[in-house]
């Protein structure tokens, strides 16, 4: 029989991660990188996501892995082309994500003109927190956002700093890529991005609304 599928698990039911990159100016402007005029969007396949209790692997090809906290938008009502004023009416809720990072490959790729796909779309590239229901968060425009490096603080930011709102995001993308129930938008980090070492723990937070703790590791040969 059949079990119905339960938003809260959005993880599992193998939909789109979208990502918006350069959506804070402070962060734009540490990688050395223009303010965008325009969202700059990439995509992670659903085998990117990792839960608490399972670490995050660094790729065998990378010796400069960053953690980027961000404020995902769970989508829990599909559609195309959806007018801004309405947008918020297709978020279901909110999740706390890392949208890890190979610097170094993301430079050379920058460099050459090629996609970011090998820096930002790897197993293990986008560690999630537990579905946060959207009145958890009444007003996602204004929390704050927060990421150590054992014990030390390295991100600290906050989602009135975006370039692009989250109603503004939802109706840009969704005029070119259908959103389905369950995908999951990534809103851009704050400043602070910096590398991670094997056997660091990560821990990162929403204010008061909830906190996540993930290990680092090497992958085995
Ligand atoms: O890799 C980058 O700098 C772009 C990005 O994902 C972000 O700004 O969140
Ligand atoms: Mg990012």
């Amino acid at each position: 029989m059949a079990t119905a599928r339960n938003i809260s698990r959005f993880w599992e039911w193998g939909r789109k991660i979208i990502c918006v990159g350069r959506n804070y100016a402070d962060h734009a402007k540490e990688l050395k990188n223009a303010v965008p005029t325009e969202p700059i969007l990439f995509l992670k396949p659903p085998s990117a996501y990792v839960k608490e209790g399972s670490p995050i692997l660094v790729p065998l090809y990378t010796s400069d892995l960053h953690h980027e906290v961000e404020l995902g938008v769970v989508i829990g009502k599909g559609g195309t082309s959806i007018p801004q004023a309405d947008a918020m009416e297709h978020v279901a809720g909110y999740a706390l994500c890392l949208d890890m990072t190979a610097r170094d490959i993301q430079d050379q790729c920058k460099s050459k003109g090629l996609p970011w796909t090998m820096a930002k779309a790897f197993n293990t590239s986008c560690p999630v927190s537990e579905f946060i229901p959207k009145e958890n968060i009444p007003d996602p425009s204004d929390v704050k956002l927060w990421l150590k490096v054992n014990d030390q603080l390295r991100q600290s930011g906050c989602t009135s700093q975006m370039i692009f709102s989250i109603p503004f995001l939802i109706s840009y993308i969704s005029d070119f890529i259908t959103l389905e129930e369950g995908d999951l938008i990534l809103t851009g980090t704050p400043k602070g991005v910096s590398a991670v070492q094997e056997h660091d723990e990560l821990q990162a937070g929403i204010e008061d609304v909830l906190t996540m703790t993930f290990k680092v590791n090497r992958l085995e040969l």
